[in-house]
């Protein structure tokens, strides 16, 4: 139902069921405070969020096994992936009291545009490509821009190899290229049953996300690397029985070989969209990492790096040390951000 649909009657009594629903919240948080002072929680124990909706949070314990946590008061902004101390009560429930450090955050604009954190601590972004549909020229470098600016460290996935000719083809050339600027370059194949084993290495022992353009297939690459697939959904239309909003809870999920936890996957529609918007111009420049050690070396300090005499990048061109590719791609995301100041605004 619209919700200008609905009558002044109708809309009293949701205001009501909200104002009481939070007076219940708030009355929860003060007897954890008095349970928390008598003593009626477990010892404190490290833990990971796997999800959270609103003030309940699903936090893995240090075996592995989900509990559900709701959070003390003075703690809030909790996100998929932080790492916080909780402890146990009864019913198989538990309160979290304290968050670790992060050591990354992941954000993304909300409704009205504002950046807010999504998820913590990743280790890397995947940027996955495919040999089908082939990448927009400036696409990977779009990509790599935006993960610099997260300072997550970005690995390149060339999916799809099984489509790519013996001589490796285009594709295969550009990649050597951004492996040669010292990114880690990955090739997978859903097609052949060895196909994952260097994703797969690349994967162990991290906490990765998967990007990229439609149909590149992060969600063949996800099914196979998370084969219990049932429960993988099924935990995400519990979610939605719930009301929570799929579309923007992203989700921690263990990869484990016989029961051991071998690397770990932060996933949500939302993450998957991640991109460009709402970087600056510095932004982009900081984001072509060869460009390091010639900024800062222009004649004017103001350089724009367009057509300026002294222009230390414009000669690192010249020189052959930064590629006339590469170069014309910054150009391209730079005059796209002046292009589209609505989009660039944070
Ligand atoms: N030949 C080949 N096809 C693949 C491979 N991996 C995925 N595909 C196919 O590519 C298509 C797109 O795959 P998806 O996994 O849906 O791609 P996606 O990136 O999740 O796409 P969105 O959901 O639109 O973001 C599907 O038809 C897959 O079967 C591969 O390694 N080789
Ligand atoms: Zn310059």
């Amino acid at each position: 139902m619209s919700k200008r649909k609905l009558s002044r009657q109708q809309r009293w009594r949701v205001e009501k069921v909200q104002s009481e629903r939070a007076q219940r919240a708030e009355k929860r948080d003060t007897q954890d405070a008095e349970k928390l002072a008598a003593g009626e929680y477990g010892a404190e124990q490290p833990g990971r969020v796997m999800a959270h909706f609103g003030r309940t949070l699903e936090v893995r314990n240090a075996d592995g096994v989900p509990v559900r946590c709701h959070l003390r008061a003075n703690l809030d902004g909790l996100v998929t992936g932080d790492r916080v101390i909780w402890r146990a009560g009864q019913e198989g429930s538990g309160v979290v009291v304290a968050r670790d450090e992060r050591a990354s955050v992941l954000k993304r604009p909300d409704a009205r545009g504002l950046l807010k954190p999504v998820a913590a601590n990743i280790d890397q972004i995947l940027i996955v490509f495919a040999v089908e549909p082939a990448p927009h020229p400036n696409l990977i470098d779009r990509y790599l821009v935006a993960a610099e600016a997260t300072g997550i460290a970005p690995v390149l996935v060339l999916n799809k190899t099984d489509l790519l000719p013996d001589d490796g083809g285009e594709l295969g050339q550009l990649l050597e290229r951004y492996r040669h600027l010292g990114y880690t370059v990955v090739r997978a194949t859903t097609a052949t049953d060895s196909g994952l084993d260097a994703l797969r290495r690349q994967l162990e022992g991290r906490t990765s996300v998967f990007v990229g353009q439609s149909g590149v297939g992060k969600s063949s690459l996800i099914d196979l690397l998370l084969p219990d697939e049932t429960l993988r959904i099924g935990a995400l239309s519990e979610d939605s029985r719930k009301g929570t909003h799929t579309t923007t809870t992203a989700r921690l999920y263990a990869m484990r070989t016989d029961e051991v936890i071998d690397g770990e996957l932060i996933d949500s529609p939302g993450i998957r969209e991640f991109g460009l918007i709402h970087l600056d111009e510095k932004a982009v420049t900081d984001g072509f990492i060869e460009f390091r050690p010639f900024i800062g070396h222009c004649r004017f300090r103001d350089c724009r790096h367009r057509a300026e005499p002294g222009c230390a990048l414009l000669e690192a061109v010249e020189a052959g040390n930064i590629h006339p590719e590469r170069f014309a791609s910054y150009r391209r995301i730079v005059d796209s951000l002046n292009a589209e100041p609505l989009r660039s605004r944070p």
